[in-house]
């Protein structure tokens, strides 16, 4: 779900005194919440919601599922594997190598919603409750997603249901990755993840308490914290494109720990595969629009080729 941009094999010390917003949903403020959400996705294309409605036990329902799936033995997750010849990124895939420049990380992804685009084939069957855990925490996932995107749409000026119908509608697939980096001997030689915009359109990312994720704010780098029962969200490429620029796709990327073992769980929101991917039309009355319209899918197609776009 990402693209590499040039990978750096050490990352210089990143610490600024600016910090990534964190912006409280019960608030009963909604005015002001709104405009922190907007403000923080112009700024920075990342925050940090608290309060937000998902509950410590549910989350930690799910990091308890996805890392019982991770401790089990290799032959086992790949149970799940990506297949070979596999042109879709569903499915484990590891990539644990000592190699200078190379990423250190093992993968799962599958689709969570719409129910029509589920294979359960990539869904770990051990632990056994991985299904249902899972399936509650993407309805929760799919409420806080549609707030979020209501809010972006009319900081855009635009009815609350913009953004979403840009994307798909009810068409729009939520897919979850599951990312594990297992210590690593040698930190400054390998990145979990290189840096990257997601291809998506927002992602809400949980984390094990071990710090790893940075962002890249007007040509600094700056550590993401740990903030427990936190949910963290990035701005991806499709919401940059559906806003015409205004809300910025943030760019970046994930450290190594020498002792510890890092966890991620992003849920990414991603447009319909054959939705044109463009400015809203809405927008553009005054303001020329900044992207080709293209189908997300040949978006992507382009992306991970790296091949021009626009
Ligand atoms: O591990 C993280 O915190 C972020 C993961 C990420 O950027 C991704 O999976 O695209
Ligand atoms: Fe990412």
């Amino acid at each position: 779900m990402e693209v590499e941009r040039d990978s750096h094999t050490s990352p210089p010390p990143s610490l600024f005194a600016e910090t990534i917003p964190i912006i409280d949903l019960s608030n009963p403020d909604e005015e002001l919440v709104a405009r922190a959400v907007v403000k923080a996705s112009q700024e920075w294309g990342i925050f940090h919601l608290v309060n937000h409605g998902i509950t410590t036990d549910l989350i930690s329902r799910l990091k308890e599922v996805g890392s019982e799936f991770f401790e089990l033995p290799t032959t086992e997750k790949k149970a799940v594997a990506k297949p070979d010849d596999s042109q879709d990124y569903e499915g484990y895939t590891r990539n644990l190598q000592y190699t200078e420049g190379e990423v250190w990380a093992e993968n799962l992804f599958h689709r969570l919603w719409p129910q029509s685009c589920i294979n359960f084939d990539y869904w770990p069957k051990n632990p056994p409750h991985y299904r249902k855990v899972t399936e509650e925490y993407t309805r929760e996932m799919k409420k806080l997603s549609e707030r979020i995107l209501g809010v972006l749409s009319e900081g855009l000026g635009l009815q609350r249901e913009a953004l979403k119908e840009g994307l798909g509608g009810e068409t729009v697939e939520y897919v979850m990755r599951i990312n594990n980096f297992p210590p690593n001997p040698q930190p400054d030689s390998n990145l979990g993840l290189p840096e990257h915009t997601d291809i998506i359109a927002i992602a809400f990312i949980v984390t094990n308490e071990v710090p790893g994720l940075q962002v890249s704010k007007d040509d600094h780098w700056f550590d993401v914290h740990y903030i427990p029962s936190a949910i963290t969200v990035t701005i991806g490429d499709q919401i940059l494109r559906l806003s015409n620029g205004k809300y910025k796709n943030v760019l970046h990327r994930v450290t190594v720990d020498k002792e510890k073992q890092r966890m991620s769980w992003p849920v990414f929101v991603d447009a319909n595969p054959d939705v044109v991917i463009k400015p809203l039309p809405e927008l553009n009355t005054d303001n020329p629009s900044k992207f080709k319209p293209i189908t997300c899918k040949d978006f992507k197609y382009c992306r991970l080729l790296k091949l021009p776009v626009d």
